[in-house]
């Protein structure tokens, strides 16, 4: 990657311009911005949690049990923030997460992220409900690293014809979300009687599948709310066990990741039922409320995994610090959420661009001031509990 944190910093500070002035830094203003930019229902979508938000806000407070204890007077002239995952290279330790529905956010859609990502280097995972079909999304990205992510439909044909899709569109793993067979209870959609696949918006890989396709009884451009429908009941998949990842696992050649364990002895099953990845997640608290920080399941879950296969934690990462003490406490790399999806709203293409150049640059700052110069030198010994 050519960005690097010093001509990322300097640049900001030397620019009289008035354009870089007028993008946000941190993530609150990201978030402030977003808010006076989109209607109130499509904000309160992304930035909603399941019941009293109790998961969401444990998330992102689980961070401040650990402190950064640095290392001085080490050689840092030479920083390198680079990952290894299934054997390829990624620039940075960070991927963006899969979020639907991008167009509640901005015209541009998906197509957005997927540009961003591929111009800086770092990983993209479409989701599953895009707006914009894979194709499309893999024809933007060109060689840009990209990964589908499933919500695992009822019907195993579709199931097929989305791997098979995948695969030929240049995808290189596929993350299995097991935390959403069924919606949580989301008091502010709830309250805006908000739910964009209603209306078609995030179904551009269901309407576009031939397999879908065939199963309706009128085409989705003549019955949006039948297909919708059916699209959202297809991801309804309480009937999903074990059983049907390994019907994941035999039917794509591909890496396959769990999205949504928090319990190790899940992680020990989904080792046992072969996947690839572990991707500790509890959906940015949107699912489950009450449940379990992500950051604070994570050692219990390394310790089960005892190093066999990467494991990425999301949910709550918003700073530079909060990629590293996840490092330290096991991850092998971490997705970033929100703080894309409020760029994305407030100036698209760009805005996503500039929140990954910012952590970028953060991140690689906060290593060589803790006195490391590599993500391979970050285990524990960084970090101590504070509370
Ligand atoms: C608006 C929105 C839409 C999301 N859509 C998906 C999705 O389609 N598939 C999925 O696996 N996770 C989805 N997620 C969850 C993210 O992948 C990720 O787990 C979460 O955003 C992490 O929490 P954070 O944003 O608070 O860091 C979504 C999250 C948000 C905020
Ligand atoms: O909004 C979400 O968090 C999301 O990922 C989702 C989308 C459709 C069905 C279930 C969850």
């Amino acid at each position: 990657m050519s960005i690097h944190s010093e001509t990322i910093q300097m640049d900001i500070y030397q620019s009289g311009d008035e354009a870089a002035k007028l993008l946000p830094i941190s993530f609150e203003e990201w978030e402030n911005r977003a808010k006076k930019i989109l209607a109130a229902a499509p904000f309160g979508y992304v930035y909603g949690a399941a019941g009293a938000g109790n998961t969401h806000r444990a998330n992102v407070d689980a961070f401040q049990k650990y402190r950064l204890r640095p290392r001085v007077c080490c050689d840092v002239s030479k920083l390198d923030l680079s990952i290894s995952i299934f054997g390829t290279k990624f620039p940075v330790p960070f991927l963006l997460a899969p979020i639907g529905v991008n167009t509640i956010l901005h015209s541009d859609g998906e197509l957005a992220p997927a540009k961003a990502a591929a111009k800086l280097g770092v990983p993209y995972i479409l989701s599953n409900v895009s707006s914009v079909p894979m194709e499309q999304v893999a024809e933007t990205m060109q060689d840009g690293v990209r990964w589908f992510q499933m919500y695992p439909p009822k019907d195993h044909d579709l199931t097929k014809s989305f791997l098979k899709r995948a695969e030929a569109s240049g995808f290189t793993a596929i993350v299995v979300t097991v935390d959403s067979t069924l919606l949580g209870w989301r008091e502010t959609d709830l309250r805006n009687a908000y739910l964009p696949f209603l209306t078609g918006q995030g179904m551009g890989n269901y309407f576009t599948d031939p397999v879908f396709c065939s199963k309706l009884k009128e085409a989705p451009d003549k019955n949006v709310k039948e297909a919708a429908l059916k699209a959202l009941e297809e991801g309804n998949n309480t009937c999903f066990t074990w059983k049907e990842l390994d019907f994941i696992r035999e039917h794509t050649r591909l890496p396959v990741l769990i999205k949504g364990i928090t319990h190790p002895d899940d992680a020990i099953l989904a080792l046992e039922h072969g996947v690839d990845g572990i991707i500790v997640s509890n959906h940015g608290g949107r699912q489950l409320d009450g449940a379990v920080a992500t950051l604070d399941s994570l050692p219990s879950i390394c310790e089960a995994i005892q190093g066999k296969i990467p494991i990425i934690l999301d949910s709550g990462i918003r700073r530079g610090a909060d990629i590293l003490k996840a490092i330290a406490l096991g991850a092998s790399a971490v997705l970033i959420g929100r703080p894309y999806a409020y760029a994305l709203a407030v100036a698209g293409e760009t805005g996503v661009e500039e929140v990954i150049r910012h952590l970028v640059a953060e991140t690689e700052l906060q290593l060589a001031i803790s006195g490391r110069s590599s993500i391979q030198e970050v285990d524990q010994s960084l970090i101590i509990k504070v509370k």
